[in-house]
């Protein structure tokens, strides 16, 4: 990947007493789709703004293609700019609505026609050209938002929850779509969810925050795969925080599955350990080695997956099956199982709680 478009160094945000976003380091690249993910006041859109220059950093810079930007006012970064509020103009139909960025640049009618007709194509509102913004769906709306913010053609858009305020069918939609757009138009996308799996599916790289900090970066299945911590490993896919000890020659893990055989050797001692729910089967399976018990607590049905919510040991383990599975077990709330895991899928994190 190319070197750094955008930079964050050490940039922090400070409201009165309270830290909003920690001293952070981020590199953003030309041309990637880069979604910040985190729970609610964790300083995604803090972040989001200090890029926009809506807000100034308490300390740090930002540079935008080598030059320091972090003084400058959010109208000369000439950043695009996507809110889930819409903030479209009323009195103006969608053409003008989307016009608007141009005729500030002063741009000549007869191109602002033709970029206008080619961005109503882009974002399948040709036929809606004429209309008042106000009698658009909230999905319609959306994209003349996104076609307003994009035909400037700025080298960065910023997005904060986009697809929040749409319903389920309609942000699934409208991710694709973003996605297609960044890709056709070349742009970097620097996106603001909550939405983990929307942040998954469209991304290039997702950027994990937690109480003002960044707790990882990586392409979505690193993310998903090999969360670092224990954050992240609560908060993105569905995963089991495992408490143990490591064996005294690193090679052992000990928690309330048994003894588990650790692929890469750990420091002895108390660790945590995170296994993904979908890496466990409750029937015996090629490659899934390791046998142990669990007390089924609840089943949680979610169409073409069922959630085992279990314990073992005094811990709650989360085991994420098929249905057809589910139903060759036929499972009784209260009853013992059988499970089995693959020890491979098995990974320690450092976790200060258990250091
Ligand atoms: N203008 C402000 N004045 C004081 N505190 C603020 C201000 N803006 C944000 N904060 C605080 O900074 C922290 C981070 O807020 P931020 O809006 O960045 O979080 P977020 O991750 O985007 O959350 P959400 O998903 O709920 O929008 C929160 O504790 C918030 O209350």
């Amino acid at each position: 990947m190319s070197a750094a478009q955008l930079e964050l160094k050490s940039v922090e945000k400070v409201f009165g007493d309270s830290v909003a976003v920690h001293p952070t380091d981020l590199e953003v690249h030309d041309g990637e789709f880069l979604s910040i993910i985190g729970p609610s006041g964790c300083g995604k859109t803090t972040t989001l703004r200090m890029i926009a220059g809506l807000e100034s950093p308490s300390a740090g810079r930002i540079s935008f293609e080598g030059k320091d930007i972090t003084t400058v006012p959010p109208h000369r970064r000439e950043f695009g700019m996507v809110f889930q509020k819409f903030a479209l103009f009323p009195h103006m139909d969608v053409a003008a609505n989307i016009a608007y960025g141009l005729k500030l640049r002063k741009v000549s009618k007869r191109e602002i026609s033709a970029r206008v007709d080619e961005m109503l194509e882009r974002v399948g509102l040709t036929a809606f050209k004429h209309r008042n913004v106000t009698t658009l769906s909230g999905g319609q709306q959306q994209r003349v938002g996104i076609a307003r913010a994009l035909i400037t053609k700025p080298r960065v858009v910023l997005l904060d929850e986009p697809t929040g305020a749409l319903d389920a069918k309609l942000q699934l939609a409208m991710q694709s779509q973003l996605k297609q757009l960044q890709r056709d138009l070349g742009l970097t996308f620097i996106h603001v969810t909550h939405n983990q799996s929307e942040a998954l599916a469209i991304a290039d790289r997702v950027v994990v925050m937690n109480v003002g900090s960044i707790e990882q970066v990586g392409r979505p299945e690193e993310v998903f795969e090999r969360p670092q911590t224990r954050h992240v490993a609560e908060f993105v896919g569905r995963n089991n925080i495992l408490v143990g000890t490591v064996s005294s020659d690193g090679s052992t893990f000990s928690c309330a599955l048994g003894e588990l055989p650790l692929a890469t050797p750990w420091p002895a001692g108390p660790a945590t350990a995170v296994l993904r729910a979908d890496a466990i089967s409750v029937r015996p399976r090629e490659g899934y080695p390791h046998r142990a018990e669990v007390e089924l607590q609840a089943l949680e049905y979610t169409g073409a997956r069922v959630s085992w919510f279990t314990s073992a040991g005094g811990s709650d383990i989360t085991v994420d099956v098929s249905t057809r599975a589910t139903q060759s077990v036929a499972p009784e709330l209260g009853n013992r199982y059988p499970i089995w895991l693959r020890p491979g899928e098995l990974h320690l994190i450092d976790d200060h709680l258990t250091r």
